[in-house]
């Protein structure tokens, strides 16, 4: 009895493991190193990783180790040094430190971007400003205008920006548009494209919502914090976009999409699906989900159809069914000699580099997936994924710097410089116009930042003091390193300025350091002085860095004149101002926060009182109906803690 059962077993793998042995060899190639690069004239492109992400070993590291004519990955660089440090070790990487170290090399040529969604455009923007050519990882960023601003930045430095839609450079994805474009399935009709890989988040989730279970406290996970660019259609289903305008060009326009939210109000999708129309009538049906597997296609024409199992990573296995209503159904193969998506990939952007091809995926495709992205998430009701904070910020603070010059500028030549609360109005004013809009300058600016920070140009090159605090303001906190880079590039973009600058990158690095640091303190600092600001360094990890910084310790300012009750009032009342719709709130609801003080009692004539020295102390504003909103010093207080947190948290010294 036991026998044929075992027999049956023993035929079963059998032919399981022939099946499957394509299978195997592929990924044993995959994962086996090439030889080393014996070409005396090749000339490596020298690649430095930022973050030891889970996808670097097959997005370069084994890739790389595939091509070594045409790739040597010489620095890592990673938010934990240690971490960076063991990945170099592992990986025979001889440099390794923070991504900033990284960008500081002058070796490296180009980086491989792995990491989360939401930090590209921050990290592809200092790589290209540090002069490097940038492979980063799909999607390019966070919505269409980083994608718009990340390109402008490509182009003027004539850097390659180049997404990594992998799925692109095998072989079977020509042979699927080449079959589509033959005719032999005449028209097409539409188009299913589908992408889905569960995610142990995506499991969790789904497995608390049966389970009615609560998410833990805390943050989101990060591949579903939306303030991280988060969210599977980002993860997943921006794959579907590439692949219907990889097959039929530009969208027409969008007909519907609908989304499953993770958790009410997270604004991040469990799945997607969406309707574009293409020209000639075709719709293509796009969907993602974390809960389900499969990456495919299927292609409905008039005189048949076609299906692509697996375009995402066809190296491992795939195949393409033609079923033509005339012929026989077939399906095709190709491997090729085997080549990984991703090793065909880094060929091209290795190339790219070298100035021998196009990469196939321009920053301006780039903009336009990104654009279909935000459109499908737009019209989920979730919302396209949020520019992080600080970038808006930091090019609020470019704007004030501009302000913030002409200011003393003008004062000075006045010979009457103002200080404090004048001279930030002055600055105001500056920026918004007269009226009331003066009064608000930084709120006004927020939303100026908000709408058009990525169409802005980068700052200038630091060729002296003005456009070298611009560059502090932009960047928020900025290492030494970052700093020596920028430096660098710039006036190497402007070699016939040189002798006129004043930071300059004649000397060694040190001296070069030391110019640019003494004129950020000593020139730039005290100039500052008069608006409340100043240059500080932080030492983060051993690293130096430098931003602008509020002078004053406001927070300190309001604790030393209000007793506890009145501080926790105050607090309570600003954060009631901000919810509110009107970022203002009348008397009566102004007077109702001190209902909800837990650390002390006031009593409605304290209160008066409180709102009174708040208010005479610009850290609330009274309009004309008697309504509470920021006050100046609210405002600023608003504003400078966001320069302080651009680096995370540590003393303040200089
Ligand atoms: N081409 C493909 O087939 C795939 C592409 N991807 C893409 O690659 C990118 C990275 O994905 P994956 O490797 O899965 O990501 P990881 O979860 O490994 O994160 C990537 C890096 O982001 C940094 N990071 C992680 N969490 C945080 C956080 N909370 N705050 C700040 N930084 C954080 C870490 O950098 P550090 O190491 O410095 O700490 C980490 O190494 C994404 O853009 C994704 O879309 C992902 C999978 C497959
Ligand atoms: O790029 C990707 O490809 C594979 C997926 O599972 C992953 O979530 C995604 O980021």
């Amino acid at each position: 009895m036991l026998r044929p059962r075992l027999l049956v077993a023993a035929l079963l793998a059998a032919a399981l493991a022939y099946s499957l042995r394509g299978v195997w060899q592929r990924v044993v190639r995959m994962l086996t190193p090439g030889s080393v690069c014996t070409d005396a004239d090749a000339s490596p492109v020298r690649v430095g990783l930022l973050g030891a992400a889970k996808i670097a070993p097959f997005g370069l590291l084994h890739p790389a180790s595939r091509l070594p004519c045409a790739v040597r990955v010489v620095a890592v660089g990673a938010r934990d040094a240690a971490r960076a440090a063991a990945l170099a070790k592992q990986w025979g990487i001889q440099k390794h430190g923070t991504y900033s170290t990284v960008l500081g090399l002058e070796e490296v040529e180009a980086v491989y971007l792995p990491l989360l969604n939401g930090l590209h455009y921050e990290w592809a923007a200092a790589a290209l400003r540090a002069g490097k050519h940038v492979l980063v990882e799909k999607p390019i960023a966070s919505n269409a205008a980083e994608a718009r601003s990340l390109a402008r930045l490509a182009k003027s430095r004539s850097l390659v920006l180049a997404e990594a839609y992998h799925w692109r450079f095998h072989p079977i994805a020509s042979r699927l548009k080449e079959v589509m474009r033959s005719g032999e399935l005449g028209q097409p009709t539409s188009l299913e494209v589908t992408a889905g890989l569960p995610s142990p988040d995506a499991l969790f989730s789904a497995g608390r919502s049966a389970l009615r279970l609560q998410r833990p406290e805390g943050p989101p996970p990060a591949k579903m914090d939306v303030s991280l660019g988060g969210g599977n259609f980002m993860g997943q289903g921006c794959y579907t976009v590439s692949v219907a305008r990889y097959l039929f060009g530009e969208p027409l326009r969008l007909l519907n999409a609908s989304a499953v939210e993770d958790v009410d109000g997270s604004r991040a999708d469990l799945g997607t699906s969406a309707t574009l129309l293409f020209p000639k009538g075709v719709t293509a049906v796009l969907r993602s989900s974390a809960l389900s597997i499969g990456f495919n296609v299927h292609l409905t024409a008039s005189r048949g159809s076609l299906s692509l199992t697996n375009y995402l990573f066809p190296h491992i296995y795939h195949a393409l069914s033609v079923h033509p209503d005339s012929a026989p159904a077939r399906t095709e193969r190709v491997y090729g000699d085997g080549a990984p998506t991703f090793e065909l990939q880094l060929a091209a952007f290795a190339a790219a580099v070298r100035g021998r091809s196009r990469f196939p995926i321009t920053p301006a495709d780039s903009v336009e997936n990104m654009r279909w992205i935000d459109a499908i998430y737009d019209a989920t009701g979730l919302g396209k994924r949020p520019s992080r904070d600080r970038y808006a910020r930091q090019q609020l603070h470019r704007l004030s710097g501009d302000a913030v010059y002409s200011h003393l500028a003008e004062e000075e030549a006045a010979g009457q410089l103002a200080s404090g609360e004048a001279a930030l109005l002055a600055v105001g004013r500056l920026l918004c116009g007269e009226g009331a809009a003066a009064a608000r300058p930084v709120r006004l600016l927020a939303a100026i930042a908000d709408a058009s920070f990525a169409e802005a140009p980068a700052p200038p090159c630091p060729t002296g003091r003005r456009n070298l605090l611009q560059l502090m303001l932009h960047h928020g906190f900025m290492s030494e390193a970052e700093m020596l880079a920028q430096c660098r590039a710039c006036v190497e973009a402007h070699a016939q300025d040189a002798k006129a600058n004043k930071v300059n990158v004649s000397g060694s690095d040190e001296a070069q350091l030391e110019k640019a640091r003494k004129i950020l303190l000593e020139e730039i600092s005290p100039e500052l002085e008069p608006l409340g600001m100043k240059v500080a360094q932080k030492k983060l990890q051993g690293v130096l860095y430098y931003g602008v910084v509020n002078l004053r310790d406001d927070e300190a300012g309001v604790g030393s004149s209000l007793g506890k009750p009145q501080r926790e009032f105050f607090h309570m009342l600003v954060a009631a101002i901000k919810a509110s719709e009107g970022k203002a709130v009348d008397a009566t609801d102004a007077q109702n926060v001190r209902l909800d003080l837990k650390g002390g009692k006031m009593s409605m004539d304290e209160t008066e009182d409180c709102l009174e020295q708040l208010s005479a102390g610009g850290w609330l504003a009274k309009t004309e109906e008697g309504h509470y909103s920021l006050g100046i010093r609210s405002e600023l207080q608003e504003l400078y803690p966001i320069q302080r947190a651009a680096a995370p948290a540590a003393d303040v010294s200089g």
